[in-house]
């Protein structure tokens, strides 16, 4: 564990009327990325809300580094409508007590980071869906997180933007030093083998990881990456992977 930004170890979940989630073995290094997927109701954010420590576990244990800030990312980018940009960021810094204006220097840096630095005074509603998943983004960095929790933070946004926040969720995580740990809820198996290191498949009928599979070549990935036998290989047998752990009446 004292390697690990985060771990599960034997962790059940219960809730009333539905079989057990888990039990889940799962650690997360220092500075991977970790895709889950697996078919709808499997459990996905239920681990994330886990890792958080926003839920407790019936059973086993969530280990998390002592040091180091933990940031989330709803689907929905969740901001404060009547908040502008650079106050939706630096918001969790002046929850932990940063003085404002130190909070707001800090809130516009990270926006500049995402590209959104001649937006600072924007409101939720004058943004694009992909701007506004900036703007969570930088609300989740600006903390400097060592753990970084994303649950599927691009499926709302169309192929294009997806790709460009991918590339800058690559590059944002690659400038770290130290770089933070990442794990990310997605359905999307291309996705997945592009933007993690390894992705963790969840069964449906058993609530458990039913595999676990490397992505291949370093991270962060070359642009054309996508073109690369090695790449579609992969893609094929996360989507095999998946397919295997889908319910009889999900399987297509
Ligand atoms: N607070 C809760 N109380 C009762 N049941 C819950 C609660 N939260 C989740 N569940 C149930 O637990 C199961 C797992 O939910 P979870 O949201 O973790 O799945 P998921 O894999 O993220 O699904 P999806 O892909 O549809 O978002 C589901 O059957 C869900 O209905």
């Amino acid at each position: 564990m004292a390697d690990a930004a985060a771990a599960l170890a034997g962790a059940v979940v219960r809730y009333p009327g539905r079989p057990p989630i888990g039990p889940i073995d799962l650690t997360v290094a220092h500075g991977e990325i970790v895709a889950l997927v697996g078919p709808s109701g499997a459990g996905k954010s239920t681990i994330l809300r886990l890792l958080a420590g926003l839920e407790r576990p019936s059973e086993g244990e969530v280990r998390r580094a002592t040091t180091g800030a933990t940031g989330f990312v709803f689907q929905a980018p969740t901001l404060l409508p009547w908040a502008d940009a650079l106050i939706n960021v630096a918001l969790p810094l002046e929850l932990a007590g940063l003085a404002p204006a130190a909070a707001r220097e800090r809130a516009a840096a990270a926006l500049a980071a995402v590209g959104l630095g001649d937006r600072l005074d924007a409101r939720p509603r004058q943004l694009s869906g992909g701007m506004a998943m900036r703007v969570s983004l930088a609300r989740a960095l600006v903390t400097e997180p060592d753990l970084l929790l994303l649950d599927e933070p691009f499926a709302a946004l169309d192929s294009v933007t997806r790709r460009r926040l991918i590339e800058d969720l690559h590059r944002l995580w690659s400038g770290r030093a130290p770089r933070p740990a990442i794990v990310f809820v997605t359905h999307d198996v291309e996705e997945a083998v592009y933007l993690a290191g390894r992705a963790i498949v969840l069964d449906a009928a058993t609530g458990a990881v039913s595999a676990s599979l490397a992505s291949p070549g370093a991270l962060p990935r070359p642009l054309d990456w996508r073109a690369d036998a090695a790449y579609r290989h992969a893609v094929e047998e996360l989507a095999a992977a998946l397919s295997r752990a889908m319910p009889a009446d999900q399987a297509a």
